[in-house]
Formats: structure tokens, C-alpha cells, sequence
């Protein structure tokens, strides 16, 4: 898979490079759930039929993030790891298109036409509810009529579990409760979050649970605080292991930003530097302020014991 960043207006460059037909889906898609994956595979299907390359064409940063919506809150999936899945999906091309304060002012009638008919758009794939160009005003209906009959559209109807449509929105929020249970059902898979091993207040040793702190390379949704079964690949390597995800009441009362904390179980290697990929497996527990640090450390005691009956046994 080829990934071109792309601004608007296009540059002659890129217009003079692509000279190909393309079948391509467009969307946001953070969190690539269930949802968009409908509508990306039928796109890479559809260009396999007729022979013509896939793409899938994407924002960034989030357009949430960068019109300041209040309710916007990290990514599901960042660029890098968007541009992993895609590639197993098996898209020719990944555009992402620069999205800045003067791009939110194009019109639907120039998105069309002076972003996707140069780039020799042939067929878009787009969801049922797609909105496009200027405060959204455009819909997957007018896409067709915009370009003059020349691009095809094709609509994916709504993916629904349970009756109701999978959505980023719907997974932020269950992250945010502490459902990775929906969370998981919704995105196909187990929600990751990529980072490396920070330096800590170096407690948790003498506490008897050594833990990685772990600094998120990127700005991800965070799940609700609290204790979650984890399973963590560290280089290649995958391990079982239990993580809080909260500020640590019972020695801070001033502490407002959550830290990610990682014991991992039956592991001794030294971690800081690394990088580690940590899916969460399971909710366990709120974060307690505990009365007394025996009362912690027991409390951990069953946490451990807990992750280690539903990871390994
Ligand atoms: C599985 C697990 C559960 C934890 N639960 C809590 C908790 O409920 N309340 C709390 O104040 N700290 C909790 N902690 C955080 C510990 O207080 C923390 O590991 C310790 O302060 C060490 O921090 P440091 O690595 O930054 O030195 C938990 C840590 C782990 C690994
Ligand atoms: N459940 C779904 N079924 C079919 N198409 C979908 C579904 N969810 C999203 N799409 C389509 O995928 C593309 C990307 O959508 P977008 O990223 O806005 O999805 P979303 O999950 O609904 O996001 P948000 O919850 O932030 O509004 C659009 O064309 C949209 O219509």
C-alpha cells in the first residue's frame, strides 16, 4: 500500500501523478470498526471486479480535534496504526488529506470537484449516513450529482449489532465506562494502545508490583480509570498482565491527568525505554483510595490473581 498526504487545493504534482481510475471509500474511520470495515471491503472488492486500484481516502488530524468540538477526546486508531490495518485489508492506496481551519470551509461542490475528480475518482464508496465538505452539508446522494454523473457512488447500508449502528462515537463512550467488552465487539478486535516505558515514582517495587508506566505515543482514547486484564506484546513477545489506569488516590490527592501503570505477571526483565503494545482483555475493578498500603497490596494481590484466571488459564 502506497500513503500520500494530499492538501487542498492539490497540487499539480499530485494531479499529474494520478492518472489512474481508482475505486475509493472515504471517511473519517477512526477506530476502523466493524462498521467501516463494510464499507472499505466493499470498495477493495469492488475495484478487484472491475481491475481497478483501491484507496481509501482519510482525515487528519480529526476534524473533531481541529474545530474544537467539545467532545472530542484522543483517537481509536492514530495515523500509523489506521495505516497498519488498512494495508492488511489489502487497499492499493491510503490518502490522508491535511485537515486545517481553511479545508472545513470547502464546499461539497469542491471537495468533489476539485479533490476527487482529479484524482481520478471512478467510484465512491461512502456509508449511508456520510457527510462531506462545508458544516457536512453534503450527502452520499449529492456526490454523484456534483460530479456531473462522472464519478459512480455507491452506499453501504448501516452495520448494526444488537440493532444499533456501530459507531467510533459508541466505542469512545464504552471505552470511557470501562466497556471493553462492547468496545471489543464493536471494532472486531481488542482495543490497543501503543507506548514506551517512562520512569516512574519507583513505589510499586516496594510494594511488591513492579510496574512499567507507560507513556501513550499518541493521543488515544483513554479507558476509565480503574483495573483492567491486560495482554501486552513487549518486542514480539506476548505477556499477561494487569494494569490501573487512574491517579493513584491513595498516595496523591492533587493528581487530575490518569497514568497507565502495567505489572506485568511472572516477569522480571528490566522495561524502561521499550515499547509495548497493550490490549485490554478486561474491566476488573473502580480505583479505590485505599486506608492503608497492606490494604492495597492485598487488593493487587486479587487484581493479579484475577488477570491471571481469565488471561492464562
Ligand atoms: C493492578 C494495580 C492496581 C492498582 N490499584 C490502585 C488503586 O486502586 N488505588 C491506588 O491508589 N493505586 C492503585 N495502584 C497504583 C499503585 O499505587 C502504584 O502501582 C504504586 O503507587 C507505584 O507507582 P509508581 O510505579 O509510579 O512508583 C494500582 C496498581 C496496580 C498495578
Ligand atoms: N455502522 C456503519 N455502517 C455502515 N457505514 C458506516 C458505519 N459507520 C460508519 N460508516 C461509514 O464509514 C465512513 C466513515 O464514517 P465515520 O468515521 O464518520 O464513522 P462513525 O463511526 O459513524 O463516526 P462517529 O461516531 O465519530 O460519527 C462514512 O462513509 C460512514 O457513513
Amino acid at each position: 500500500m502506497e500513503t500520500i498526504t494530499l492538501s487542498y487545493p492539490l497540487s499539480e504534482d499530485i494531479i499529474a501523478r494520478n492518472t489512474r481510475a481508482q475505486v475509493m471509500a472515504i471517511g473519517q474511520f477512526d477506530g476502523l470498526h466493524l462498521g467501516h470495515n463494510s464499507v472499505i471491503k466493499s470498495a477493495v472488492d469492488l475495484a478487484a471486479n472491475i481491475g481497478l486500484p483501491s484507496a481509501v481516502m482519510t482525515f487528519h488530524p480529526h476534524p473533531k480535534e481541529v474545530m474544537k468540538k467539545g467532545d472530542y477526546d484522543g483517537y481509536l486508531t492514530p495515523p500509523h496504526e489506521k495505516e497498519q490495518l488498512l494495508r492488511e485489508m489489502g487497499v492499493d492506496y491510503l490518502y490522508i488529506v491535511d485537515f486545517n481551519d481553511a479545508f472545513s470551509q470547502v464546499s461539497p461542490h469542491d471537495f468533489v470537484c476539485g479533490m476527487l475528480l482529479p484524482l481520478q475518482v471512478h467510484t465512491a464508496v461512502v456509508g449511508f449516513d456520510f457527510r462531506y465538505g462545508y458544516r457536512g452539508e453534503g450527502h452520499a446522494s449529492t456526490l454523484r450529482e456534483w460530479s456531473g454523473n462522472a464519478m459512480e457512488v455507491n452506499t453501504v447500508p448501516a452495520f448494526l449489532i444488537d440493532g444499533e449502528k456501530v459507531s467510533s462515537s459508541g466505542i469512545r463512550k464504552a471505552l470511557q465506562e470501562g466497556d471493553v467488552a462492547l468496545a471489543d465487539r464493536w471494532l472486531g478486535r481488542r482495543y490497543k494502545i501503543t507506548g514506551s516505558v517512562m520512569h516512574g515514582e519507583k513505589r510499586g517495587r516496594l510494594l511488591g508490583f513492579p510496574t512499567a508506566n507507560m507513556k501513550p505515543n499518541e493521543h488515544f482514547v483513554l479507558p476509565a480509570k480503574g483495573v483492567y486484564a491486560v495482554s501486552v506484546n513487549v518486542e514480539g513477545k506476548c505477556v499477561s498482565g494487569v494494569m490501573n489506569v487512574g491517579v493513584k488516590p491513595t498516595f496523591h490527592s492533587d493528581v487530575v491527568a490518569p497514568s497507565l501503570e502495567i505489572h506485568l505477571l511472572d516477569f522480571n526483565d528490566d522495561l524502561y525505554g521499550k515499547m509495548l503494545e497493550v490490549e485490554l482483555v478486561e474491566f476488573i475493578r473502580e480505583e479505590h483510595k485505599f486506608e492503608s498500603i497492606e490494604k492495597l497490596i492485598a487488593q493487587i494481590t486479587r487484581d493479579a490473581e484475577s488477570a491471571r484466571k481469565l488471561l492464562l488459564s
